[in-house]
């Protein structure tokens, strides 16, 4: 499934591009007046292949809830449990991404796809358990090679049902109490920066614990013999992993040191981008997972858009690996969606523009100032 999902793939269309630039130029206001979001509509036209490209609404959140084994290193002020308690939540609709997702209209799919606890009542849950949690990566790889790829096909199958029910646009979400620190080891791993350049406070961690943490990413990837040289190129061997060469070290990278959520969302953003359905990232654990979706398949991440900027420091940094440009920057460490599910109305605003704005020609309207 994955494979037929990364050979599905296509980089965005040039010609869709071209005409997507050609028509902003062609529409009642300055050229370039709307900044950002020209590049934005242009963007979803290249990744459609044709322009203007379908609205990307309805929109579908799908939040991945997992624990991870590195939480017993002390790294998160939270217990386990808030990961199982946070799933109840967001089934209840009481949660942050729920006012947010109710605000843009999007619905909400919850997935178990590696809570260490099983909820009492699961009415609602999409139930996609891989396993109760992952490893302790300071140990070893948090995930076995069965491990990781079921966490990729659960992204998958939840990305294409969600487009098989009339969703428009996904936006990723997560759910992992400690999940911060599995995605500031990705980050150092893909983008070969320094542990303590991309590793941040998550949920807020005092000065010591942030001191640990650090530790804490430099040995995970020092057991796992990820020498945080960036990837592709490291020349790792993808040991019992399937695919040879790039693929095969990114799909080692992200068993070693990665949590199931993100190898959900690593699936997810490659089953949109395969349906050239759009994928609206949210924050670091997000960034962090593609980062794994763009070394399994590059042209991925021209299906995506950055939703927002974390204070993650470790978001930043993946974000200029990939090279997207983050359209809210609301100094938000929450996760859940909530970053992607504020960008959303942005980004609909923008293809609208493309559908209902009209030319210069068509208007009567003197095209240059004389
Ligand atoms: C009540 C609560 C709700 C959340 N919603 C998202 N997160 C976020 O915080 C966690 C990661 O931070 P760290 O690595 O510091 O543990 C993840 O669960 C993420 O989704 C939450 C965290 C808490 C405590
Ligand atoms: O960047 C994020 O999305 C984030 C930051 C802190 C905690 N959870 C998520």
């Amino acid at each position: 499934m994955l494979a037929e999902t990364i050979a599905a793939i296509r980089p965005a269309d040039p010609v869709a591009l071209a005409e997507a630039r050609a028509h902003q130029d062609r529409l009642t206001k300055p050229r370039g007046s709307l900044g950002v979001l020209e590049e934005v509509a242009v963007r979803l036209a290249g990744a459609a292949g044709v322009s203007p490209p379908p609205l990307p609404q309805p929109a579908a959140l799908a939040i991945f809830a997992a624990d991870h084994g590195v939480h017993a290193r002390g790294v998160s002020p939270w217990p386990q449990e808030v990961t199982v308690q946070m799933v109840a939540n967001f089934l209840a609709g009481g949660a942050v991404a729920n006012a947010f997702a109710a605000q843009t209209g999007a619905s909400v799919t919850v997935v178990d796809v590696g809570v260490a606890a099983d909820l009492p009542d699961a009415t609602g849950l999409v139930g996609k358990k891989v396993a109760y949690g992952t490893a302790d990566m300071t140990e070893g790889p948090a995930m076995s090679a069965d491990e990781v790829l079921h966490a990729l096909e659960a992204g998958i199958v939840v990305a294409r049902d969600l487009i098989a029910g009339g969703a428009r646009c996904l936006i990723t979400g997560d759910m992992g109490i400690a999940n911060t620190t599995a995605s500031a080891a990705l980050v150092a791993v893909f983008t070969g920066k320094d542990p303590a350049g991309v590793t941040g406070r998550g949920t807020g961690v005092d000065d010591e614990t942030y001191e640990r943490k650090v530790e804490v990413v430099r040995e995970a990837l020092r057991v796992n013999a990820l020498p945080g040289t960036g990837l592709p190129g490291t020349g790792l061997p993808g040991a019992g992993l399937p695919g040879t060469g790039a693929p095969g070290e990114a799909l080692r990278a992200l068993a070693a040191v990665g949590g199931l959520e993100h190898a959900a969302i690593a699936g997810f953003i490659l089953a949109g981008a395969a349906a050239r359905v759009p994928v609206i990232l949210d924050g670091v654990i997000a960034g962090a997972a593609a980062l794994a979706a763009a070394a399994l398949a590059p042209d991925s991440i021209d299906h995506c858009v950055a939703g927002h900027r974390s204070v993650e420091p470790g978001h930043a940094a993946a974000l200029d690996h990939l090279g997207l440009r983050p359209l809210v920057d609301l100094e938000l460490r929450l996760g859940e969606g909530t970053g992607g599910l504020l960008a959303h109305p942005m980004v609909c605003a923008a293809v609208r523009v493309m559908h209902e704005v009209a030319t210069f020609d068509s208007a009567g309207v003197t095209e240059k100032p004389v």
